[in-house]
């Protein structure tokens, strides 16, 4: 079992600990190595490609500062106009080709660089979407969210654009710093003067920078978690009047993520002027040493004034190479958390068997599987059970026996914390999509902004007209849905026409009929026993099972009538098994759950 929220977690990953909540893992630095190598292989042509244009680029930049300085000689010397023709055509040469550089490195950049980035986001993406509900319930669905949009932004602006300017700098760097040296090695020797200062003051941003921008990528992932939880739990925060409460954790979570910004601007601050220091103090020098070689006559005035330019022209790139350690720091933070979801995943697939092929025949098994919350005592116990293909197990039980608990460890939606949930023999854990296979549909279905024909397609994006109408006829929904304006065209959820609760659960059953899984888990609850909408939701359930092997959670226990194999779960263990009639000739709760039932309905669906 991949335990991936705990502070070591599984991939060896960090997990960070914060307000009695274990986040997501954080990879380390080492993950996020082997990671990138990973996401780069089969790019190194282009890479190189991208260096070798950089390169050019920069070298054409420093044609300018030396055809400027053989122009200011030519003039100093009183030479002929004719003189200047050559320096000025390599002037204006160096600078065309120099912008068509420039525009190669960057196209070339965007070619290796972008796609490598858009594969980290969509790996991301498909791990958190696969990464068990627990995992998410435990780290804050918010975290997860800042991880995904934050966290790939930082990483995608600092790809494109700050690695570029990084690498085009450097170079610059270098060729200036070589072409100081060629024009006296004394030149080279003043403007290294200020690097001793530039150095340290990099060491210091660094060391000082890294903790705030990891610290407040993990705050930032806290204040989203926090203003999610705000948001999904509107109703009931508001129903007992917990907004205030609420409201502060939000203000005390963006007072801490706002915390970071200023110690980050504070920081950044004090880097860019300590740079400031180093230009003054390196130029100062560069200006000292032209004089005295000049007075000497040991260099010409052209070639001082090249050797100032040079100097000055490198302050641009000198600050942006050390400015891009600013975005640097925040991507690489932001990648270490991108990285950590994926290290889930890994985790999970490093110990995956090879999966046969899981054929629609197949059988779905629990084996002593017991489950709680966190770090809640156990809520399923120790459940073992069998179902076969083409068969129906009905799960029935008082109110918080553990009935949806078990349809989710069943569904693949939560991991067993002992015990195992298999497709066929193979761990559930281990099927990406188990839903492909195991379909659940529960007591909470979500109506997708969109239209009826959208909220279906989700199942089948290619579902033809007939196909939805199908299902919609085989849930019992055809008629209220023909009655609409729009019929299937009609825009529900999210401001749209809004459906009652059983009319949402009857779209969930043609979704799922649309589906066509192996395997249906059902455990939907919205009807009272006995009225109209329960009959006609209990023949939708009935249509979707028939022919399948199926799961029902039987909240009206009219549902358990029909199944195989029923049963009966209290505190969290399974009470009695077997069959319908069986049970109740037995004369146990389950007998004694019917007769109350039978009495109080007008009998079973
Ligand atoms: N997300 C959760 N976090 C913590 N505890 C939970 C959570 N969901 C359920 N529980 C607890 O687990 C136990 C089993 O709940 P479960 O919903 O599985 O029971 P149930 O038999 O399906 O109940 P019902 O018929 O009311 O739906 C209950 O004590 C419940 O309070």
């Amino acid at each position: 079992m991949t335990g991936a929220t705990t502070d070591a977690s599984p991939a060896g990953g960090s997990g960070s600990r914060s307000a009695g909540r274990v986040l997501l893992p954080v990879a380390t630095g080492r993950q996020v190595r082997a990671y990138l190598r990973r996401v780069m292989r089969g790019r190194r042509p282009l890479l190189c490609a991208t260096a070798v244009t950089m390169i050019a680029e920069s070298l054409l930049g420093l044609v300018g500062p030396v055809a400027i300085g053989w122009i200011t000689q030519a003039i100093a010397d009183h030479r002929g106009v004719g003189v200047l023709v050559g320096p000025v055509v390599l002037l204006a040469t160096s600078t065309v080709a120099g912008a068509a550089a420039g525009w190669g490195s960057t196209v070339l950049l965007a070619r290796t660089v972008l796609p490598a980035v858009a594969r980290l986001r969509e790996e991301t993406v498909a791990a958190a979407v696969e990464l068990p509900i627990d995992v998410v319930e435990a780290g804050g669905a918010g975290d997860l969210v800042s991880r995904v949009s934050g966290d790939a932004e930082l990483v995608s602006d600092a790809a494109s654009d700050a690695l570029g300017s990084f690498i085009g700098s450097g170079l610059a760097i270098l060729a200036a710093l070589a072409g100081l040296a060629a024009l006296d090695w004394r030149f080279a020797l003043a403007g290294l003067l200020a690097v001793p200062i530039q150095a340290h003051t990099l060491r210091w941003y660094l060391r000082t920078s890294r903790p705030i921008y990891a610290g407040g990528r993990v705050a930032d992932g806290r204040r989203a978690s926090a203003l999610l939880t705000g948001f999904t739990a509107l109703s009931t925060l508001r129903a007992l009047r917990l907004g205030a409460s609420q409201r502060d954790r939000v203000e005390a979570a963006s007072a801490e993520s706002m915390d970071y910004e200023f110690r980050a601007v504070r920081a950044a601050t004090r880097f860019y002027g300590r740079l400031n220091l180093a230009e003054f103090v390196g130029l100062g020098a560069i200006l000292l040493v032209a004089y005295f070689l000049v007075r000497a006559e040991l260099v010409s005035l052209g070639a001082a004034t090249t050797a100032a330019l040079f100097f000055a022209g490198l302050f641009g790139p000198i600050n942006i190479v050390l400015g891009v350690f600013d975005g640097i720091q925040q991507a690489g933070a932001g990648l270490a958390r991108l990285v950590g979801i994926t290290t889930l995943t890994g985790a999970r697939d490093a110990g995956r068997p090879a999966p046969g092929p899981i054929g629609t025949a197949a059988s779905l098994t629990a084996e002593n599987v017991s489950f709680g919350y966190g770090e809640g005592p156990d809520v399923v116990r120790d459940i073992s059970l069998r179902l076969e293909p083409g068969r129906q197990i009905a799960v029935v039980g008082t109110t918080g026996s553990g009935k949806s608990t078990l349809a989710s460890l069943l569904a693949g939606l939560r991991r067993p914390r002992t015990g195992t949930a298999a497709l066929d023999g193979v761990f559930l854990e281990y099927i990406d999509l188990p839903q492909h296979h195991v379909a659940l549909v529960t007591q909470e279905t979500h109506v997708f902004a969109g239209t009826i024909a959208d909220n279906l397609r989700l199942a089948r994006p290619e579902a033809t007209r007939e196909a939805i109408d199908d299902a919609l006829h085989a849930v019992g929904a055809h008629d209220w849905v023909e009655a609409l304006p729009d019929g299937i065209e009609t825009p529900v959820g999210g401001g749209g026409r809004p459906l009652t609760a059983s009319q949402a659960q009857q779209l969930a059953l043609a979704r799922l009929w649309l589906l066509d899984p192996p395997i249906v888990i059902l455990d939907e609850a919205t009807a009272e026993a006995g009225s109209d909408t329960a009959r006609a939701l209990d023949h939708a359930a009935r249509q979707v099972t028939r022919g399948r092997s199926s799961v029902v959670i039987a909240h009206r226990l009219g549902q358990a009538a029909h199944a195989d194999i029923v049963i009966v779960m209290e505190n969290g263990r399974v009470g009695e098994r077997g069959g319908h009639e069986e049970l109740r000739a037995a004369g146990g709760v389950y007998a004694t759950l019917w007769a109350a039932w039978s009495q109080a309905s007008s009998g079973p669906a």
